[in-house]
């Protein structure tokens, strides 16, 4: 069987373990948020991409969910030693060793999917990563401007992992940003992937900043919408709170509620199939059912990879129900 996930990074590297568990034979294609994507000290940081695959990979910090396991931050102390910030951003020396790598090859002429190739070489994680797209693509978010003179603009925008790891999105978010999205092209294997597949999930990735930059690239919403084999969601909501992350507050940017149901809606009847809901959440399954998303309430926290097997299996048993 061909699986195409769309994943952002924690939420999404978890389930694809799960996944990896309940459907060992199956063909995984993971098509990664690159919207998080920053570039600092002169390199090109891709948590996302990163995340998945150094959770697949056995080289995460297992507590964290990001940055690798066995970490040290001597670099980061000899730059904060010279003034160098951003001090927010914890790059430790294990991990700055894949940005530099990542930042030769591109410098080198090689695509974004030909360096992930490169490093998941290394990592093996058993499944197939793509980057969404090679070209740029950086998630802003705009927000008050504590700074602002009287005859300024009143609003700025920053980047995403400024307004998350630094701001711990504690500020209100007016709007969310995909910058170059618009002039963005699928990266090579995206599409194919996703029009060969048997199945599509969204995993509990955050829906606007992961799932919705990838799907803001051109062509990807249409392809998977057009894909004619069952797309099933789970959500990253649980009892009207993001399971972990801070999903609510982009979701608010976008005028949507933070609720199980709400979220099934954004996706909508043309994109989604199917949606998983956790059992706190059952009473949300005759509003997404109305919305004509088929939809069943499992237990759906992430507690451990046979927790997590479960929901994948409960994903793909929904897809059949829907293909039948
Ligand atoms: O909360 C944090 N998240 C950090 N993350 C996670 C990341 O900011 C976000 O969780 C994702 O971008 C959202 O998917 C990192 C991820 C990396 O791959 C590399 C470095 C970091 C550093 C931080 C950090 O200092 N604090």
């Amino acid at each position: 069987m061909r699986i195409v996930v769309l994943a952002g990074g924690i939420g999404g590297a978890r389930f694809l373990r799960g996944l990896k568990s309940a459907a060992p034979d199956a063909d995984i294609t993971v098509i990664g948020n690159t919207g998080d994507d920053i570039h600092l000290f002169g390199l090109k940081v891709c948590p996302d991409l990163d995340t998945v695959m150094y959770t697949l990979g056995g080289g995460i910090h297992e507590e964290q969910g990001w940055g690798r396991a066995d970490e040290s931050f001597a670099v980061k102390e000899e730059l904060a030693a010279y003034g160098v910030g951003p001090d927010w951003f914890g790059l430790g020396d294990r991990d700055f060793a894949t940005h530099i790598v990542r930042t030769q090859m591109i410098g080198a002429g090689y695509p974004l999917s030909a360096v992930t190739e490169a490093l998941c070489a290394r990592w093996q994680p058993g499944v197939r990563l793509l980057p969404m797209s090679d070209d740029r693509v950086e998630t802003h978010v705009l927000i008050d401007d504590p700074e602002a003179g009287a005859d300024g603009p009143a609003r700025k925008a920053v980047h995403f992992q400024e307004y998350w790891v630094r701001l711990h999105a504690s500020v209100p978010a007016h709007a969310i940003i995909p910058v170059g999205a618009e002039q963005a092209k699928p990266a090579p294997g995206v599409l194919e992937a996703i029009a060969e597949a048997d199945v599509i999930l969204f995993p509990p990735s955050n829906p606007v900043v992961s799932i919705g930059t990838i799907l803001a690239v051109p062509g990807v919403r249409e392809a998977v919408a057009e894909a004619g084999v069952p797309v099933i969601g789970l959500s990253p909501i649980v009892g009207d709170a993001p399971v972990r992350g801070m999903a609510d507050k982009v979701l608010a940017a976008v005028g949507v509620e933070s609720t199980a149901a709400a979220v099934a809606r954004h996706y909508g009847s043309g994109l989604l199939d199917g949606w998983l809901v956790d059992t706190v959440d059952a009473g949300a399954v005759e509003q997404v059912e109305a919305a004509g998303i088929r939809c069943r309430a499992v237990p759906l926290m992430m507690t451990d990879v046979a927790a997590t097997a479960r929901m994948a299996s409960e994903a793909l048993a929904l897809a059949e129900e829907v293909r039948a």
